[in-house]
């Protein structure tokens, strides 16, 4: 089953609550929020107050992902703000570090999930997919909503969709960046199960029908 997850941050911020409160009759399955710090990608966007307020209002599992620094300093925080999911970056840490972070996740009852970048390659993976319960291809260089979609991420994803069906087959496999009707296809036709669209979905005339042609 294929599900879609809006990302917010090409939500009105002024009309935050209307915007999440309207992803289930547009047939949405998560809410896909970006934190970013400023230092591991070039912008600074959400943080664990507004996380923990959008959870109070939000009809839909929390997809967090975390474009910060070492964020295993932060991850408690992130679970107990009402995280359903939480993405952490497999550059923004040590291996030790990562799956220490990935355990912490899973204590705190939350599904952890590991992300690469469009350079990342699929084999950085390897070490945490035991560990998951969703990986995140990034299909654009993290940092900003409304870019194009890098189509030499798909042979990454077809790869990893090999491996998790071998090796952890309840893992999600998502995707990240420039999804629109098209490249939706292109990343369903590689394996990927969960797709992000931020700037598609909300300029999108007819949500629901967007998400329509994004799962046909
Ligand atoms: O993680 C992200 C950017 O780093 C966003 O989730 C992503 O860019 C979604 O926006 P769009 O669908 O407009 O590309
Ligand atoms: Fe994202």
């Amino acid at each position: 089953m294929i599900k879609v997850a809006p990302s917010i941050l090409s939500a009105d911020f002024v009309n935050l609550e209307r915007d999440i409160r309207s992803l289930p009759a547009a047939g949405a399955d998560y809410v896909h929020v970006d934190v970013m710090d400023g230092m591991f990608v070039p912008n600074i966007t959400i943080g664990i107050p507004v996380v923990a307020a959008i959870s109070r209002i939000a009809p839909l599992p929390l997809d967090v992902h975390l474009m910060i620094e070492r964020p295993i300093r932060y991850v408690d925080a992130f679970c107990k703000a009402g995280s359903s999911i939480l993405t952490l970056h497999v550059e923004a840490d040590t291996q030790e570090n990562t799956l220490e972070a990935l355990r912490r996740i899973r204590e705190n009852g939350v599904r952890a999930a590991i992300s690469v970048k469009p350079n990342t390659p699929a084999e950085a993976v390897l070490p945490f997919l035991p560990l998951c319960d969703l990986i995140l291809v990034m299909t654009v260089e993290p940092g900003f909503g409304g870019q194009s979609f890098l189509h030499s991420t798909m042979p990454k994803l077809h790869q990893l969709r090999q491996w998790i069906d071998e090796q952890n087959p309840a893992c999600e496999l998502e995707v990240d960046g420039g999804v629109n009707v098209e490249t939706a296809k292109i990343c369903r036709d590689n394996g990927a199960n969960v797709l992000v669209a931020g700037s598609a979905y909300f300029k999108a005339a007819d949500p629901a029908a967007f998400v329509r042609a994004v799962k046909a």
